[in-house]
């Protein structure tokens, strides 16, 4: 019965080429998710020897992934989907997700293979020759601080970089990544005829051809303009020569880039007509699948906290990363990242509840919302939003002390990281406006009393969702959006029937003056431990 209700869905698929696996699932036009796939590149594919997917190379700062890994994988994920009987000639169209900033560079020829691949034969035995360089740089890497520091000089230093692209220099930026490797290694650059992105990679293999770099995930070079929409040539000149014409033209996220290749037809049974929506970036490709609208923040509770924001007017800075939004061509999204995450909330849980998840919640329900005028800032490890390391306690006098009770610590904590993500959300442009949806997912959010100081502190209700597969859903819908008539129709609209997120918190009345009140002070004094932390010793 499973496959014969399977056999007559139409439906769109949605992949995830991440970091430690390819993902996909299958929407139907009633946006359910009704199949789900994937090959975990350690475990299926362990000839290629990756840990997490990736090599971390002996200078523990050069971290690649093999990219005919990446492609064995999507001939294994496809044999299994036919083997349990998928419907391919079901798919109408399917989109992607990459992880973000690493780079595939193509070799002189490649288009050639790629357009005429034989249908006998798997993808990776096809294209065993066509790429310069086997190991990719991905977003784990750290080795390009010096191409970093170029990249800046060249446009007149970091906040210009940032106004311009959306984020100062960084490391596993693509643009500085190709200028490591123009600069090391210049014969596998010039025998480049094409640089993809992970999603615009993914997309070409669909495509049997190249496809395009889409505005979101271009976002994430520091190579894209992201008010124009175009390539930035200061940027480009600084990196390499002829980079334009190996990255091709940048489109809308909603783009559709072409028909699947015949390859597909023949092989897996897709219809000839079957769309291919232009990849995006894993992270853009969430925040479709969470289904953030305008003045919405998605909230990712783990190990590091990570910030959505869905921006109209976006103020770039020196932290964090703005990216052109995948969903909306005229609005942005940005991400704000918050290392002291996860292992902050449990060290101080350990401390202060005696390990007790449970004590730690009746701690925040026995602590009035402002704690008394208590405030803390608990960075063990090196935070990167703001860079302050170590934890400091402030009375209501702004006096700081040295430890508060153990109710009030497990309060200034929490009221403390959400007043971190409100103040530095709003740097990057955010405000909260009357129809906010806050968006909460990641292991923090199963706990109600940590939600409610967020509903508090935001002044907006919260909602928890489960993001498990969410950019791999997220790009089905963007499918369906790309065959709806991408710009001219808005996502919203296409994805309104998908499932709805449920409530879990509301904010308690008086929640926005309390804060109101405090929000300037914790601001105010994250600048004082700042400017002090920079201080020279006496
Ligand atoms: O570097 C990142 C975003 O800037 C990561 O979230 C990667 O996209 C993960 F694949």
């Amino acid at each position: 019965r499973a496959l014969a209700e399977r056999a007559g869905r139409r439906c769109c698929l949605g992949w995830d080429f991440s970091t430690q696996q390819v993902k996909v699932v299958a929407v139907d036009a009633e946006l359910n998710v009704f199949y789900e796939d994937s090959v975990h590149f350690d475990r299926d594919l362990p000839e290629f020897g990756t840990q997490g997917g990736v090599h971390v190379h002996k200078d523990r700062l050069t971290v690649t992934s093999p990219v005919l890994m990446w492609v064995q994988a999507l001939d294994l994920i496809l044999e299994k989907m036919k083997s349990s009987g998928f419907d391919f000639s079901q798919v109408l169209a399917l989109s992607g997700a990459g992880q973000q900033h690493g780079s595939v560079y193509w070799k002189t020829g490649a288009s050639l293979v790629l357009s005429s691949l034989s249908p006998a034969l798997p993808l990776h035995q096809q294209l065993q020759s066509c790429f310069s360089i086997s190991d990719c740089p991905i977003w784990m890497d750290s080795s390009t601080t010096a191409q970093c520091h170029q990249l800046e000089a060249a446009v007149g230093g970091p906040q210009a970089l940032s106004c311009l692209t959306g984020s100062r220099a960084y490391e596993r930026f693509t643009g500085s990544q190709i200028a490591k490797l123009f600069q090391k290694n210049p014969e596998a650059y010039s025998h480049s005829e094409r640089i993809s992105l992970v999603s615009s990679f993914a997309a070409s293999l669909f495509l049997g051809g190249y496809s395009p770099i889409d505005y979101s995930d271009g976002s994430g070079m520091n190579l894209l303009q992201i008010q124009e929409k175009a390539w930035s040539q200061a940027c480009l000149d600084v990196c390499a020569p002829h980079l334009e014409e190996k990255l091709g033209s940048p489109v809308p996220s909603c783009s559709v880039v072409g028909a699947i290749s015949s390859y597909y037809v023949q092989r897996y049974g897709f219809l000839p007509g079957c769309k291919v929506v232009a990849f995006t970036g894993d992270n853009p490709a969430s925040l479709a699948g969470m289904r953030l609208e305008e003045g919405d923040i998605a909230v990712s509770l783990g190990t590091s906290d990570t910030l959505f924001l869905w921006l109209q007017k976006p103020m770039p800075a020196l932290e964090g990363h703005i990216f052109c939004n995948p969903v909306d061509a005229q609005h942005y999204m940005a991400l704000l990242c918050f290392k002291n995450g996860s292992l902050m909330r449990e060290k101080i849980r350990d401390e202060s509840a005696s390990c007790s998840w449970n004590k730690f919640s009746k701690a925040l329900q026995s602590t009035a919302m402002g704690n008394n005028g208590n405030l803390g800032f608990y960075f063990d490890v090196m935070e990167i939003t703001p860079e302050i390391i170590g934890r400091h306690r402030f009375n209501e006098e702004n006096m700081e002390v040295s430890a508060f009770p153990g109710d009030v610590e497990i309060r200034a904590l929490i009221e403390g990281q959400f007043m971190a993500k409100r103040i530095h959300a709003e740097g990057l442009g955010y405000r909260v406006m009357p129809k906010t949806k806050i968006l909460a997912t990641g292991g923090a959010s199963h706990n109600k009393d940590i939600l409610q100081v967020l509903a508090d502190v935001f002044g907006a209700p919260v909602y928890v969702i489960d993001t498990t597969s969410s950019a791999c859903v997220g790009s089905a819908y963007r499918a369906f959006h790309g065959l709806a008539g991408g710009t001219g129709v808005a996502f919203s609209e296409v994805v309104k029937s998908a499932p709805q997120p449920s409530l879990a918190a509301t904010p308690n009345p008086g929640a926005s003056q309390v804060y109101a009140a405090l929000l300037p002070r914790y601001s105010a004094l994250e600048q004082r431990i700042l400017s002090t932390a920079q201080r020279p010793l006496e």
